[in-house]
């Protein structure tokens, strides 16, 4: 049998799954560059999928018609079976029939309210169906993570029971290893009653990484369509570099604040087992990329990282009495309990404001619970911009022609929100 702290993890997301060619590449990663070590594999839904399912859910629960988006996913998901299995093949695909079947029985017996619920029923199927496809193409054994990885009831941002998750991983995984790759969903979980649970948007890295954690994995590798970590998305900044190796605490960091490449709860279930994390190109899989790990930097370039879809909120008194412990107490328990979270802050004499993503109906929410209390204003379509590292370059590179609403310095960052593009 092999030994457990062989085992690689590798995780899979949208992007590199999103077509046929895209799976075929992900085969001749996974027997190509594991080197024989046992894997795990845990893979995202297909291309946007996550996001159609989104739309299909809301439809449906909105009783309007989702029949032209149902017929689309299926017909994507068959189309991708088609190109990798034959069509013939593709068509008796059990696996992928019955989960068609369940989607559409569970958007017929959709129930008014209880939203967040309904959508985790939902929403889990892109995982469920990407990993019956991939599973299949690379002969690999398909395992269902939701008895596995266990959370309590957070619909749509289920909190782990990290020593229930252990527990069932450590029994579950290790007897199939020596047969051959696994492959499993990654932002799934479920509750103790058997309810399936999401983990958060994005949260397949974080999958990745539970597993590894539990299996005390030799390392995890992310395979994205960038060359590895860089210091800025690509798709907005340009003269990005990338970090050949860089440390747990600055890559955390720089999740934390935004860089969209790595879902924050990823690192410290890694770092804590010292277990290394790889970001690395699945075009060009030979590449270095990129290894976050335990080192010391004695300095960076610095890194820029933006938050869109951002709004200010600001609250004063009514009567001119300051901002005080015990009216922060009423304002984060209420923004707790609309679940916004705060991205920045910052109080004067008589106001307090807050920069979080935005959404209309928990600002409402929050509006409601407040305004006897406060004045409350707010902005909206701002964008949170952080410069880890900063010189007064990169200062002035990004703040440049932009109006500022707030902004903040400590000694490694810098942070502001402007007005959006
Ligand atoms: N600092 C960064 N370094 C590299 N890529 C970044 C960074 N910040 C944001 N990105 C974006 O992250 C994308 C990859 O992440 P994501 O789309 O979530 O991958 P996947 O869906 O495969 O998990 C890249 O295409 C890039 O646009
Ligand atoms: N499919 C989920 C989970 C995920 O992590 O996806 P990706 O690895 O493609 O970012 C989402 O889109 O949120």
């Amino acid at each position: 049998m092999h030994e457990p702290h062989q085992l690689k993890v590798y995780k899979f997301g949208g992007a590199s799954v999103k077509d046929a060619a895209a799976i075929r590449n992900l085969c001749h990663i996974a027997r190509e560059h594991a080197a024989g070590a046992p894997l795990l594999i845990v893979v995202s839904a297909m291309g946007k999928t996550t996001n159609a399912l989104e739309e299909l859910y809301h439809r449906a629960h909105s009783h309007l018609d989702y029949g032209p988006q149902l017929h689309s996913l299926r017909a994507f998901h068959y189309a991708v079976a088609d190109e990798l299995f034959g069509p013939t093949e593709a068509a008796a695909d059990e696996a992928l029939r019955a989960l068609f079947q369940e989607l559409e029985d569970q958007l017929g017996a959709l129930e008014p309210g209880d939203y967040d619920r309904q959508y985790d029923q939902v929403v889990s199927f892109g995982e469920l169906l990407a990993t019956r496809i991939v599973s299949r193409a690379l002969d690999a054994q398909w395992l269902d993570c939701r008895p596995l990885v266990r959370t309590d009831h957070l619909w749509r941002e289920g909190r782990l029971d990290w020593a229930t998750t252990e527990q069932n991983i450590r029994s579950a995984v290790p007897p199939l290893l020596p047969r051959g790759p696994v492959v499993t969903q990654g932002f799934l979980g479920g509750t103790g009653s058997g309810q399936t649970t999401t983990l958060g948007r994005e949260g397949s890295d974080f999958t990745a990484a539970i597993f590894a954690h539990c299996l005390q994995a030799s390392s995890v590798t992310i395979w994205k369509d960038v060359a590895g970590l860089l210091n800025a998305d690509p798709k907005i900044f340009d003269d990005t570099v990338r970090y050949p190796e860089i440390s747990y605490q600055e890559t955390i960091e720089m999740a934390y604040y935004g860089a969209s490449v790595i879902h924050p709860k990823t690192i410290k279930p890694l770092a804590v087992k010292r277990i290394p994390l790889l970001v690395k190109s699945f075009l060009d899989p030979t590449a270095e990329g990129t290894i976050i790990h335990d080192c010391r930097h004695d300095s960076l370039p610095p890194a820029f990282i933006r938050k869109t879809g951002q709004c200010l909120v600001s609250f004063e008194s009514k009567d001119l009495t300051f901002i005080s412990e015990e009216n922060l107490e009423v304002i984060f328990g209420a923004l707790a309990q609309v679940r916004l979270k705060i991205h920045l802050m910052q109080n004067s004499a008589i106001s307090f404001s807050v920069c979080t993503d935005f959404s209309a109906y928990r600002l409402d929410r929050l509006l409601d619970m407040l305004y006897e209390q406060f004045t409350i204003h707010y902005n909206t379509g701002l964008e949170l911009y952080t410069i880890k590292n900063y010189d007064a370059a990169s200062i002035q590179r990004l703040t440049q022609g932009r109006d500022l609403l707030l902004e903040q310095r400590t000694r490694q960052t810098f942070q502001f929100v402007s007005r959006g593009a």
